[in-house]
């Protein structure tokens, strides 16, 4: 498990260290953590560090301080470095000691802005040590100029490599918000605790991959905000079959998704669903759309009846169900069931406040807006995708379910409890039917936990490990081209073999 912590409970926790005189100390632990991680990149794109272009974008605090001291350390194992400063000041005994070390310094200037960004763009790596937790707002005039830097993920394996120091600069470490232009990295490699800033919104994007350097001040902080399960806490909340078992001991899913116009993604539900692993699938719709199903998955059971009269341990309802004035009872009726039920796409439209943690809302950004103005609130979607950490948080407390948001880093948040955000995801996944391939894992999952816990944050743990499983589905499909949605099941087949048995 990964655990995510505010910049300001992070500042926080080293305030006592600091006082006591160890600032030092906790920067030159920071920055070895950072030339440890540049080197090793750099090994790897290049073989060695001998000889390799690093350039330092150095702001006026302890950020670009880390960053120089980081640089500093290249430069003694025989790379070349520069540092351009963005600020008037910057932290004096690190600048020093890159001086010393030979690194040349570039005063970023109106007129020194073209040549920065082509020493950039000429160098290996980059280090960003612009703006860390103390960054108030984006990059700030000449500065703001450098966010055009593309990090070599998103340019094929070009160089330069990004590594944000602590943070992308520009990024609000608390919320992920960009508070104006900010820089995107490869890497980010973050001191002391993970901030709640790289899980989410726009800094989730920006991050790129994530490492932790351990500087001591873990036994200072509180809960943490914002957590991601990795596989070996996804695999701890799954139920295998067990000798004995039957159909319905495993588990039933209900499935009360497509329309006579969305008939697809009823067959793409209860294809997710069974590649996960449920005891049963029991369709509730119109009849075309059960004659699809049939063709696609003999085994599923179909039905043109109603929740109440169907005996399952979970429902998914939703999907596909367009205006189909049956399937928006369901969705109704799956809610007031009491039972574990994802609620999905349009079936959205028909939530009211007073549910449960067992109900789960799956919207993306936009069905997000439409239910939290239904719920009261003043908001656009690009208000929502600019700070989805705050509004995830509120959906969950105005409705009392656990509701999970659909992006690049996918929130799910427990009413009053715990926040999950799991990045897995790859962008071939943003195509039509994905949603609906998710509703049905989740689903699966639901139908068949018997792990017996229902703890706080219990739904939204089985929900973040849904939308893992998805991502690292649309990760493998990717793998060997476009990503077709009606084969994402394979690939859920395999993430599971590796849970279960890996
Ligand atoms: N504390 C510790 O123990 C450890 C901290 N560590 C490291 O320190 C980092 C935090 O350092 P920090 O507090 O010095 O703040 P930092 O992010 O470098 O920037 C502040 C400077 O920038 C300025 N400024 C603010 N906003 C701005 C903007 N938009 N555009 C331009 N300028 C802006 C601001 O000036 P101001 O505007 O407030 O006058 C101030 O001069 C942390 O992320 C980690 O990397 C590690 O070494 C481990 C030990
Ligand atoms: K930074």
């Amino acid at each position: 498990m990964i655990s995510a912590y505010p910049g300001s409970a992070v500042r926080a926790a080293e305030r006592p260290l600091l006082e006591a005189g160890a600032g030092p100390e906790l920067m030159q632990k920071a920055a070895y953590g950072l030339y440890r991680s540049a080197a090793a990149l750099l090994a790897q794109r290049r073989g060695r560090i001998y000889g390799a272009a690093v350039v330092v974008l150095a702001g006026a605090g302890n950020n670009g301080g880390d960053a120089l001291y980081a640089a500093s350390r290249l430069l003694a194992r025989g790379a070349g470095a520069t540092a351009v400063l963005t600020s008037e000041q910057a932290h004096p005994e690190a600048l020093a000691a890159f001086r010393s070390n030979g690194g040349r310094v570039l005063q970023l200037r109106d007129e020194t802005v073209s040549a920065a960004l082509a020493l950039c763009r000429e160098s290996d790596v980059v280090l960003d040590g612009v703006l860390g937790t103390g960054g108030k707002g984006g990059l700030r005039s000449q500065a703001a100029q450098l966010a055009v830097l593309a990090p070599a993920r998103l340019r094929r394996g070009e160089s330069p490599a990004v590594i944000a120091c602590d943070l992308p600069s520009g990024i609000d470490a608390d919320t992920g918000q960009a508070a104006g232009p900010h820089l995107r990295a490869d890497l980010t490699v973050t001191f002391g605790a993970v901030k709640t800033g790289l899980m989410a919104g726009p800094g989730a994007e920006a991050a790129g991959e994530i490492e932790l350097v351990d500087i001591g001040i873990a036994g200072y902080l509180d809960a943490p905000a914002v957590q991601r399960l990795e596989n070996r806490d996804i695999a701890a909340l799954l139920t295998e079959p067990v000798p004995g078992d039957h159909k319905y001991s495993r588990g039933v899913l209900g499935i009360a998704a497509g329309s006579e116009t969305y008939p697809g993604a009823a067959v793409l539900a209860t294809g997710a669903a069974l590649a996960t692993g449920t005891g049963m699938v029991r369709y509730l719709g119109p009849e075309p759309v059960s004659g699809l199903i049939h063709a696609a998955h003999p085994e599923a059971v179909c039905a043109d009846s109603t929740v109440p009269l169907t005996h399952v341990q979970a429902w998914v309802a939703g999907p596909g169900a367009g205006v189909d004035e049956d399937q928006r009872r369901r969705a109704v009726e799956a809610m007031a069931s009491g039972l574990p039920a994802v609620i999905d796409a349009d079936a959205i439209q028909a939530v009211e406040p007073g549910l449960g943690p067992q109900v789960i809302l799956t919207p993306h950004a936009g069905e997000m807006t439409g239910l939290l103005n239904s719920l009261g609130e003043r908001i656009d979607r690009p208000g929502v995708e600019a700070d989805p950490l705050t509004w995830v948080r509120r959906a969950a407390d105005l409705t009392g379910a656990t509701v999970l948001l659909k992006g690049w880093a996918t929130l799910v948040a427990a009413p009053g409890g715990p926040v999950y955000s799991q990045a897995e995801a790859t962008p071939w996944l943003a195509a039509a039917g994905s949603g609906d391939t998710l509703s049905g894992i989740l689903g699966a999952l639901l139908s068949t936990d018997r792990t017996g816990t229902r703890g706080p944050g219990h739904y939204a743990r089985l929900a973040a490990a849904a939308a893992s499983i998805h991502g690292q589905a649309g990760r493998l499909a990717a793998e060997s081209g476009p990503v077709e949605v009606s084969k994402l099941p394979e690939g859920v087949r395999s993430v599971m073999a590796d849970l279960l048995h890996g």
